[in-house]
């Protein structure tokens, strides 16, 4: 019975189905223009498949470069959406949501690309860029995206010798801080994490004067943007409840689901070492994905690389960041791992069912961040909220732990306003959701007493 009634109580999903709506832009020029993208890379790497794999690889990628054409032309003519066949360990869990997203739809018609939900086919299109690797074994771990990685890595270069150099000179006094202090350091961190998850990829690189790229600079000037701030809440549960004066901190588990490579995950890494180094935390487990994933989301393979650049920079005190992420990796204070589940399609209030032993895992955390814009899409089912719902109502029982969300708007979902937030900023901005301009950081917790 109760189920029934939270059951019809859940609007909606965001759907290219709505013509003229974010979700339909997408689908219809968005995602096509990745796709070309895709395929100029894979023919512009060409030579380098020959050198490796001789006629077989020019072959592969040539099979690639036509299931991905075949794939753009299925998209943009709204064609149905068909299972999988690269036999992997998440073909079935795959087909399995095709079924259910069968089930959902009126009048027995087959899920499609504009018919379907929005997150469900975007998700749906980078596992088929995938699929179009898999099936073409030479060249399967070819990461289309690997080069854009890498260029916005480069190309944040100043911000990130800032933030690093902030970083070191924070930890040389880490011990003479008051709690006070200890606090504003930790605010201004945690909003240098949440900027990073910024569209551009970084807050200050570009601008001419390379002295003032320092993105704690910026942070003053982006405050008005933050929409909701929950940061007292996740210091409260840093702090064991205690306010500033007190001296309790947690020293427990932190969990960081990443979000982006390049200069937003280089921000993260300097979050994690805060709150090691403060002593908030003794353990960060870091989450990432196991295959490529909208474009710049971080890899295992990224997440070293990442590392092992900033340890080989030219830099001091960039190096100096890089050697001691190495040592907490090495002795076990960080962790990184990687679960199907998140390259999957499915809304998180579908973790615990669906993959119980990733949810079991997040639930030994005492604290959970979740990084971007796709992770808030998926928290709260990608749906058509109203603007002042509960973020707890949305989360739809997703509650393995204290969590909070670190996002730049760049989705037209939005849950936790004050009434009349939204309607001003859509009288003042309409593309305030989408533009990446604004920011939250929302929190909820299991233990909450409010
Ligand atoms: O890297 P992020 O912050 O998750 O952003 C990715 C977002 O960008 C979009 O492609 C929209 O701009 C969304 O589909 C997705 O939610
Ligand atoms: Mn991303």
């Amino acid at each position: 019975m109760a189920n029934q009634v939270v059951l019809r109580s859940v609007p909606q999903s965001l759907s290219a189905k709505f013509v003229g709506s974010f979700a339909y832009l997408t689908v219809k020029d968005r995602l096509p223009t990745i796709l070309t993208k895709v395929i100029d890379t894979i023919h512009r790497n060409k030579d380098k498949f020959f050198e490796e794999h001789g006629e077989e690889g020019v072959q592969a990628e040539k099979r690639a470069i036509s299931l991905l054409s075949k794939l753009r032309n299925e998209l943009q003519t709204d064609k149905p959406v068909l299972a999988l066949t690269d036999n992997v360990v998440d073909t079935d869990m795959w087909n399995q949501y095709l079924q259910r997203q069968q089930a959902l739809m009126d009048d027995n018609e087959p899920p499609s690309w504009f018919k379907s939900p929005w997150l469900y086919v975007e998700c749906y299109m980078y596992r088929k860029i995938q699929e179009s690797l898999h099936l073409n074994p030479p060249i399967c771990d070819f990461d289309v995206f690997k080069e854009a990685k890498t260029k916005s890595f480069f190309e944040s270069q100043q911000p990130i010798m800032a933030i690093c150099t902030y970083l070191q000179e924070l930890n040389k006094n880490m011990d003479d801080l008051s709690e006070t202090q200890l606090l504003e350091h930790f605010l201004k961190l945690l909003q240098v994490s949440l900027w990073g998850n910024k569209c551009d990829l970084s807050i200050s690189a570009g601008q001419d004067n390379s002295q003032k790229a320092s993105p704690v600079d910026s942070l003053e000037d982006l405050k008005p943007f933050i929409l909701v701030d929950d940061s007292n809440l996740v210091w409260s549960v840093l702090t064991n409840g205690k306010i500033p004066g007190g001296s309790s901190k947690l020293q427990g588990r932190v969990d960081i689901v990443l979000d982006n490579a390049g200069f937003e995950l280089v921000t993260d890494l300097i979050f994690a070492d805060f709150l090691v180094s403060s002593g908030l935390a003794s353990k960060v487990c870091f989450h990432g994905k196991s295959m490529p994933w909208f474009v710049s989301d971080t890899t295992k393979e990224d997440f070293h690389w990442t590392i092992r650049q900033t340890l080989a920079a030219n830099h001091k005190w960039m190096s100096k960041s890089g050697a001691q992420w190495q040592c907490y990796l090495k002795d076990g204070t960080w962790s990184y791992y990687d679960h199907s589940f998140w390259t999957l399609p499915h809304e998180f209030c579908d973790m615990a069912a669906d993959a119980p032993d990733l949810y079991a895992t997040l639930q030994k955390s005492d604290l959970i961040f979740f990084k971007g814009d796709l992770n808030y899409r998926k928290l709260t089912s990608d749906r058509d909220w109203g603007h002042t719902e509960p973020f707890e109502k949305a989360l739809r029982g997703f509650q393995p732990a204290s969590l909070c969300s670190l996002r730049t708007l760049k989705a037209n979902v939005q849950v936790g306003l004050q009434p009349g937030q939204g309607e001003n900023l859509t009288a003042q901005e309409p593309t305030w959701m989408t533009s990446g301009k604004y920011a939250v950081v929302q929190f909820s917790s299991p233990h909450r007493e409010q």
